[in-house]
């Protein structure tokens, strides 16, 4: 089978995969010598699974053009570049290709319980923060940011919960100025990408391309911890209702073969064969944007491909960047567009002083850990593999303790007020497939009882930070600064939540049953308090952080009055043509809840926009 984009024979197109593939699941469990050989196992057994790897649906790398001109360049291949690839390459008329850092994304990160595991490995950027004043103390003030370098971004990396957020986020963002971006309007965008089986119900779409579900097999634990949560008297509620409030089984982005759905497989791969006019390059990173010489317009990008060759890419209509939080504001920045006072000192010309990587957004978090008297009985076995490759049931089929999800409103929230606090539950997962080597966990034995976390995350944070550039070369990592708990609210919006934590796990019947206990062991920073106290649980917060992986708003969506706006309704960047941005960066506030399907309907707009605009 031969396309555009997979010249070749299936024999090398599946040579590629394998290669692409081999040794990601082995490494998994490198921390623990004894479980090698199993994992070299399970990584052929997974391998062998043509559902799974869907060869040739995948990118094949193939040779450069040097003088390559096409009529849409977008950078980013995470959640949102895809979309915009996808629906802009349904015109055969325009030619669209997609530059992508990463490699493409390994089949085996598809598999719902090892949703985590590409984090800390080459598909990761493993970014980490400026030391904070304030926070991450007891990592020396240094947090680590996982964003995923891979076709699929940083949603390779995700609990693939769908949520959308309070409807008065985006009344919020109509309320400064951002006329036609309100609850009603973003609402079809919403609804245009998603396939919910679950509701049928106004606020839900059902024929787009992302399957959303709720997990077919609920684990007992899930079920405990929603009647614990009936106990202190919060219901069961839909997470993408527009006024999300209590718990619920979370939505996930899952296909109906239990395998997990990101942008590109929704998007981008079931196009790849037949659209000749849509190019995915992986393993090409863009440098910087070709500026005209009257700094006026962008025309096109510079990259550097898989063989560490600088070439360039010249754009007939439009560049539209798709690179994340940290990628756009930093390609914007490196081709001079962002704040005039931090490009001149690092010798880069200005053409547009623009407040690029402030307003960095980013939800915070605290953990509270828990013990049950059960021991784990979703063991990484063979049984465990063959019962997925088989019947796509069992331990792999689930994402553990990750089933639950809740929203609600802490007391520094008025009653009105949509919530500032989301639960996660971490645990009840496989033996080795959570993401140990960045969270510094042991594979947990079969004979050990079960510990899980419980991780209230502050999702309206006040606290604001930058990213800034640290120099001129492309590869020097720009400055992140979150300024964690720079506010004392957000301390206090966080404290609440362990407390809250701490009544679910030791006040509830339904916990009780299973003998928790909550680790009241203090950290050691924090010793001098008692446990429990409002200064024991401040101490927690400012020693134990920890980001939550939801960033937004460092390329402001904004009027052009708004002195701190980036880009415009339309998300093109203020006074310079040829150049938009379509990722979390534009968001003027952050969501208040996971943002995966948020960054989608901004990549649904920014294509109807495009569309418009070249009719
Ligand atoms: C551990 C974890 C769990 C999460 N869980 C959830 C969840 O359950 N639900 C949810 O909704 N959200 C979740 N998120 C958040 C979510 O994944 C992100 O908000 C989302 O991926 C942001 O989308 P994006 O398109 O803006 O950026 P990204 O997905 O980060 O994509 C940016 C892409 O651009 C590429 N890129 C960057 N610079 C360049 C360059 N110069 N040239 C070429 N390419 C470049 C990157 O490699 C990347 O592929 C989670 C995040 C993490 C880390």
């Amino acid at each position: 089978s031969t396309s555009s984009n997979n010249k070749g024979s299936l024999g090398s197109c599946v040579q590629n995969v394998e290669h692409m593939e081999t040794s990601f699941i082995k490494d998994l469990c490198k921390s623990n010598p004894d479980l090698e050989e199993f994992m070299i196992a399970a990584d052929i057994l997974i391998r062998s699974d043509c559902a799974l790897i869907d060869s040739c649906r995948r990118v094949v790398e193939q040779p450069h053009d040097d003088h390559d001109e096409v009529d849409f360049i977008v950078v980013g291949g995470g959640v949102s570049g895809p979309v915009v690839a996808g629906r802009l390459s349904e015109n055969p008329n325009w030619t669209v290709t997609l530059l992508e850092s990463g490699p493409e994304q390994p089949a085996a990160t598809d598999i719902p319980a090892l949703l985590s595991s590409a984090i800390a490995t080459k598909y990761d950027w493993q970014y980490s923060t400026t030391p904070q004043k304030n926070a991450c103390l007891a990592y020396g003030g240094v947090c680590g940011w996982p964003r995923g370098k891979v076709l699929g971004g940083t949603a390779v990396l995700s609990g693939s919960m769908y949520s959308r957020g309070h409807r008065d986020v985006y009344d919020g963002w109509l309320r400064d100025g951002n006329v036609g971006w309100g609850y009603d309007d973003v609402l079809p965008f919403f609804k245009m990408s998603e396939n919910n089986k679950d509701y049928h119900t106004e606020h839900h779409g059902n024929r787009g391309p992302i399957s959303v579900q709720k997990p077919t097999e609920i684990l007992p634990i899930t079920r405990t911890l929603m009647e614990a949560a009936q106990e202190l008297g919060y219901e069961e509620i839909d997470m993408s209702d527009p006024e999300p409030m209590g718990f619920s089984i979370a939505q996930l982005m899952m296909s109906s073969s239990k395998t997990r759905v990101t942008t590109p497989t929704a998007y981008l791969r079931p196009h790849l064969r037949t659209r000749s006019n849509l190019r995915v390059r992986t393993n090409s990173h863009v440098t910087r944007l070709l500026v005209a010489a009257d700094r006026r317009s962008v025309y096109g990008v510079e990259y550097v491909d898989g063989s560490n060759r600088t070439r360039r890419l010249t754009a007939r209509k439009e560049v539209i960047l798709c690179a994340g939080v940290i990628g756009s504001a930093h390609l914007l920045m490196l081709s001079g567009i962002g704040p005039a006072e931090d490009l001149r000192p690092l010798g880069v010309p200005v053409v547009q002083d623009l407040r690029v990587g402030h307003n960095l957004q980013h939800h915070v978090a605290s953990k509270l850990t828990f013990q049950l008297n059960v021991t784990n009985d979703r063991l990484l076995s063979f049984d465990a593999i063959g019962q997925y490759m088989k019947h796509r049931s069992g331990p792999l089929s689930t994402t553990g303790g990750l089933q639950t999800s809740a929203f609600l409103r802490s007391d520094r929230a008025g009653p009105a007020e949509p919530a500032d606090v989301q639960l996660f539950f971490d645990g009840y997962s496989p033996n080795c497939a959570y993401a140990l080597p960045v969270y510094g966990g042991q594979c947990a034995a079969a004979t050990a009882p079960v510990v899980m976390n419980v991780r209230p995350v502050n999702i309206r944070p006040l606290s604001r930070g930058s990213i800034r550039l640290a120099s001129a070369d492309p590869f020097v990592r720009p400055r992140i600064d979150p300024n964690y708990l720079a506010a004392e609210a957000d301390v206090d919006v966080l404290v609440w939540g362990l407390r809250l934590a701490n009544d679910l796990v030791t006040r509830t019947k339904a916990l009780q049953r299973l003998g928790a206990t909550v680790d009241r062991k203090p950290v050691d920073q924090c010793s001098r308090h008692a446990f429990g106290t409002d200064p024991y649980w401040k101490c927690l917060v400012r020693y134990h952080t920890r980001g939550e992986n939801h960033h937004a708003g460092t390329c402001k969506m904004g009027p052009a009055s708004d002195p701190t706006a980036v880009v415009d309704l339309e998300l093109r960047v203020h006074r310079v043509r040829g150049v938009r941005v379509a990722d979390s960066s534009v968001f003027p506030t952050q969501p208040n809840c996971n943002p995966i399907a948020p960054v989608i309907m901004v990549a649904e707009r920014a294509a109807h926009f495009i569309k418009n605009t070249w009719h």
